[in-house]
């Protein structure tokens, strides 16, 4: 299948985190010069920082496909780096954001635009953006190439993941280019064809699905430990009463949760 090719004015990037293997995106319009980033990383905001200054960009919008567990989102450094920036996340995942999103919106930068589609399932906040004039979407954790997000923590259900892949991802037209926020083996990009016919988890019937899913049996990913043992969020863990941790995730400021061990913050 050919894939789509671009329009002159779309400036593409796909960085990519060696650490917790995440990719984030730069897309652009080169002639009005606006720009977003997808998903960056707090420990490589100055590369995103630079390589807007390079080109000469104006970022307007960093946002996230969700609240990640396994990375501190970037938009809080972000926005102190570029003070015109302002964040965005799914109202639906409890995060702080200048801009809350729901299902449906639109994103514009320059004569582009990206459509938000709720796909909750990994997170109950999981947003996939889609741009149509360049058949490409960007679908976060919530389906990875030849995979998709696991389901056991953070509000996760692979039933209703399930339903969110088929019913916002796959009814995209089949030559749609698909870009994850995370790729494990080296792999870039997948599209809407490959995907319903080679993914090995979500072409099964949902019970096969949600089984397979029960079963994966994965470690924590890595960037989670080093939070526990390494984070003075941590050891506040230990000490603050259970009651007040709610506290916390509810304000979407911070996120401890002492069961897992884990914890992550809000955008700032
Ligand atoms: N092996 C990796 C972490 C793997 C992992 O759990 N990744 C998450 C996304 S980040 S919360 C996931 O959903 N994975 C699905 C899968 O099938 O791998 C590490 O060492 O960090």
């Amino acid at each position: 299948m050919n894939q789509p090719q671009l329009s002159e004015t779309f400036l593409f990037r796909q960085f990519f985190d060696r650490t917790s293997c995440t990719y984030t995106y730069l897309l652009a319009d080169t002639q009005t010069k606006e720009a977003v980033l997808i998903d960056p990383v707090i420990e490589l905001a100055e590369r995103d920082r630079k390589a807007v200054q390079e080109l000469g960009l104006n970022l307007i919008y960093a946002l996230n496909t969700h609240m990640h567990a396994d990375h501190i989102t970037g938009t809080g450094l972000l926005k102190k780096l570029i003070p015109t920036c302002k964040s965005m996340i799914a109202e639906s995942s409890g995060a702080k954001g200048d801009i809350l999103l729901k299902n449906s919106d639109k994103v514009k930068f320059g004569n582009f635009e990206l459509e938000v589609r709720s796909t909750p399932g990994h997170t109950e906040g999981c947003v996939t953006y889609v741009c149509h004039s360049q058949s490409m979407a960007f679908t976060g954790d919530t389906l990875l190439i030849r995979g998709c997000g696991r389901t056991d923590f953070q509000g996760g259900s692979s039933d209703i993941l399930y339903d969110s892949v088929w019913k916002q991802i796959f009814t995209l037209p089949e030559n749609f280019t698909l870009f994850p926020a995370h790729d494990y083996k080296g792999c870039t990009k997948t599209s809407v064809a490959e995907e319903r016919e080679l993914n090995p988890r979500l072409t099964k019937s949902k019970e096969e699905f949600v089984k397979i899913m029960a079963e994966l049996g994965l470690p924590y990913p890595k960037m989670i430990g080093e939070f526990c043992f390494n984070s003075f969020v941590f050891l506040l863990a230990t000490i603050i009463p259970l009651i007040e941790l709610k506290m916390y995730n509810e304000r979407g400021l911070l996120l401890v949760d002492v069961s897992l061990c884990t914890f992550k913050m809000g955008d700032a």
